[in-house]
């Protein structure tokens, strides 16, 4: 049977993790463990990435992950605080792979930040490198010669590195529509030049995909403009994430927006809300558990190969809004174990 490792985190993580593992309990027979990560653990055992909980996340099928962050460890040094262990989880597995789906489901053209015909158009794959970039490059604080404060964050790329996230894009943009949109800023940095050298590369292997190239600031730009005009990006870590946030209130609500973090093609991954722990809503039963449960179903899809109950889960969610259902950041009252709920009825 497989084994499914949920890593709760902190915040709303474990809010909408339980109803996850709800929903996957009803499309199938599986084992869980679960384990600490990020705040929860470091409060636990004095550190946010235990060596258990790694461990767990090795020798398990997929990873279902919550969200991390805590206020209260804002100020410990940066390898303990609760980001570390995300980051650390993501490093430890490989995983520089992180597709971010946003497509508007019917019916919350009012919850968009866009004019309804334009947020019905949105439907994009955001293909965002992870293990890369600024967020692992050399980083640190100082001071100048002239005695100011000063800090840096080293953005680096290898040729590796961006040629099999390329990879990842053309072979997604394959399976859609074959439109695939770099972005980069290479008019600036060079590691961005360096990017778009190997994507133009890369496509020689890909003479059916449609290759465009975009500065981030244009993206960001298009995307409220005209979100219909990508099917898939592919892009860096940091303009990655940026992008999937801003993506997902153009389909409705950062509620709603899964992902999933590969190796590669098959095998372990781990699947997460984009969303972080909220924690100005933790506690209080408002949060959204859609990303978490569609993650759950890019779970049975990308790791386990269950692609019927995916597409099940998918529908479910798809008629729960359909037929009304709605947290407070889709503009209702449902808590976060009535929208479960509607979904688990929903389920055909
Ligand atoms: N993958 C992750 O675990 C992850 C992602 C982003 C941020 N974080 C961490 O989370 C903490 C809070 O960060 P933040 O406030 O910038 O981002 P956030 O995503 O936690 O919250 C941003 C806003 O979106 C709302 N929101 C998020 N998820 C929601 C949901 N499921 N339903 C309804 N509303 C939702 C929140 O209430 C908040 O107003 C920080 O410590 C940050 O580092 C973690
Ligand atoms: C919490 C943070 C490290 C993380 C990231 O930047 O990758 C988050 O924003 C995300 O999108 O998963
Ligand atoms: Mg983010």
């Amino acid at each position: 049977m497989a084994l499914i490792a949920i890593l709760p985190g902190d915040g709303i993580g474990p809010e909408v993790t339980r109803e996850a593992r709800r929903v996957l309990e009803q499309v199938g027979d599986f084992d869980f463990e679960e384990a600490s990560v990020g705040g929860a653990a470091y409060r636990e055992t004095g550190h946010p990435l235990p060596d258990a909980t790694l461990a767990l996340a090795k020798r398990s099928d997929a990873v279902l992950f919550g969200a991390i962050g805590d206020p209260e460890f804002e100020s410990l040094e940066r390898s303990l605080r609760p980001e570390a262990a995300l980051l650390g989880i993501r490093k430890e597995l490989g995983l520089f792979a992180n597709l971010r789906p946003a497509k508007l489901f019917a019916g919350l053209e009012e919850a968009s930040s866009l004019r309804p015909e334009i947020a019905r158009s949105i439907d994009v794959m955001i293909v965002r490198e992870l293990t890369g970039d600024v967020y692992f490059g050399e980083k640190g604080q100082g001071t100048t010669d002239a005695g100011l404060r000063e800090g840096h964050d080293l953005m680096r790329y290898d040729e590796a590195e961006v040629a099999r996230i390329a990879r990842v894009g053309f072979e997604t943009a394959k399976r859609r529509k074959g439109l695939l949109c770099s972005v980069d800023k290479a008019n600036v940095l060079e590691t961005s030049q360096l990017w778009r050298d190997v994507v133009i590369e890369i496509s020689a292997e890909y003479p059916d995909v449609s290759l465009s190239h975009m500065y981030v600031d244009n993206a960001a730009m298009q995307l409220v403009r005209d979100p219909g005009q990508f099917d898939v990006i592919v892009t860096g870590n940091l303009f990655g994430d940026i992008l999937s946030d801003q993506a997902s209130m153009c389909a409705g609500s950062i509620g709603m927006l899964p992902s999933a973090s590969l190796a590669g093609e098959g095998g372990l991954g781990m699947y997460e809300p984009i969303h972080g722990s909220a924690p100005d809503i933790a506690g209080q039963g408002k949060a959204n558990p859609c990303a978490a449960i569609l993650s759950a179903a890019m779970l049975l899809r990308y790791s386990l190969g269950m692609t019927d109950a995916a597409d099940r889960i998918e529908a479910a969610v798809a008629k729960a809004i359909a037929d009304g259902a709605r947290t407070a950041d889709l503009g209702g009252t449902l808590s976060t174990g009535a929208m479960a709920d509607a979904v688990l009825g929903a389920l055909a």
